[in-house]
């Protein structure tokens, strides 16, 4: 029988590398997503009830910056969050573990088979249940940043595999830029930058200086499809969701209109809404719909973006 004598070195390499990946806090700055065009279909039973959609996904650069760090085998996750606009995230009876984020290292410690030892924080400036992915954005984060954290190094097909399970805009929030969305939104075709497309979009003027003017209020995503479904698309609506979300909250059309005349290039609801998104063709325009939205009261918070962007992974030791 041989025994095999531990080597001092090797151990303490294997010590060290331990130490590293525990202290290692991996950062991820997630952007909003808008839909430059969103046509909705008919519902289909074995996508939960979901609806056929085909839409330009964009991402928008107001970001939420989700951290993940180890934390020591069999403690469980931690979620810290802060902010200013919270929403419904604030209220007592929001439950952490079904935080979006939370359900995405979930979803990887399942497929990692590891237990999810896991403490995340998130910033959040992304307005909550806006129609801006925001929650989408949170759990896209947490899949970057543990699939760097646990140094899977899953290619992108994969974790959009997971990112499916859990929501509609999941997938593409991975990659952000834009993209060709279809499926119940999780089936994405990447839009590369240059490309005939990505050059047509810009054209049209759905790029640079995004204006979003966000709200108190909330809308339920669920609630917006029902209502889609009573009320049909408005006539020569880009987003086939924009009269549903706007007979449920007005103001969202009242700042379309407003920006419209005060010479954005597109002015829409953003996605399931009421969040609404202008584009602007240069800053003194921007600044000029900003003017007139304050004015009329058209917004409860303005925000100014660039679009498309992407999402950036930062590791700090
Ligand atoms: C409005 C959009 O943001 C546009 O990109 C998405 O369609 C919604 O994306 P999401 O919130 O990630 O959607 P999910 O979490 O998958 O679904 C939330 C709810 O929205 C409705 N829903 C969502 C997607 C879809 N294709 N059809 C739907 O009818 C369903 O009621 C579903 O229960
Ligand atoms: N990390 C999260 N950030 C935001 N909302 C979350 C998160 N986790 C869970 N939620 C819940 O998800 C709901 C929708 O919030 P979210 O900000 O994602 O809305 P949304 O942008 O309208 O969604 P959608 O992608 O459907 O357009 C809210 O009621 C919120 O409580």
């Amino acid at each position: 029988m041989t025994t095999i004598e531990a080597d001092p070195i090797v151990e303490e390499f294997y010590i060290q590398r331990l130490e590293q990946a525990q202290s290692l806090t991996v950062r991820v700055d997630c952007p909003a997503k808008t839909n430059l065009t969103l046509e909705v279909g008919s519902t289909h039973a074995e996508w939960g009830g979901r609806h056929a959609l085909d839409t330009i996904y964009c991402a928008v650069g107001v970001y939420d910056t989700v951290t993940a760090t180890a934390k020591a085998p069999g403690t469980g996750f931690s979620l810290d969050l802060e902010g200013a606009h919270l929403g419904d995230l604030a209220a007592s009876s929001s439950d952490m573990r079904r935080n979006h984020a939370v359900l995405a290292l979930f979803a990887m410690a399942r497929a990692a088979h590891r237990e999810p030892d896991v403490a995340l924080t998130i910033t959040k400036r992304i307005p909550v249940g806006a129609g801006l992915g925001g929650g989408s954005a949170d759990a896209a984060a947490a899949i970057l940043a543990i699939n760097r954290l646990w140094e899977l190094n899953w290619p992108m097909n994969r974790l959009r595999a997971i990112a499916a399970t859990l929501g509609a805009d999941m997938p593409f929030c991975l990659t952000g830029g834009l993209a060709h969305g279809t499926g119940f939104g999780e089936q994405i075709e990447d839009i590369e930058a240059g490309s005939d497309l990505a050059r047509k979009l810009e054209a049209q003027g759905f790029v640079g200086e995004v204006l979003v003017g966000a709200y108190h209020a909330q809308l339920s995503t669920p609630e917006v499809y029902h209502t889609f479904d009573a009320v049909g698309a408005g006539k020569g609506d880009r987003n086939h969701l924009q009269a549903a979300a706007i007979s449920l909250h007005p103001r969202s059309g009242q700042a379309i209109e407003a920006a419209l005349e005060a010479g954005a290039r597109h002015a829409f609801v953003s996605g399931s809404g009421p969040s609404v998104v202008a584009f602007a063709p240069d800053d003194a325009t921007a600044q000029h719909i900003i003017d007139v939205w304050r004015r009329r009261d058209a917004a409860d918070r303005i925000i100014r973006a660039k679009a498309p962007v992407t999402p950036i992974i930062g590791v700090t030791q």
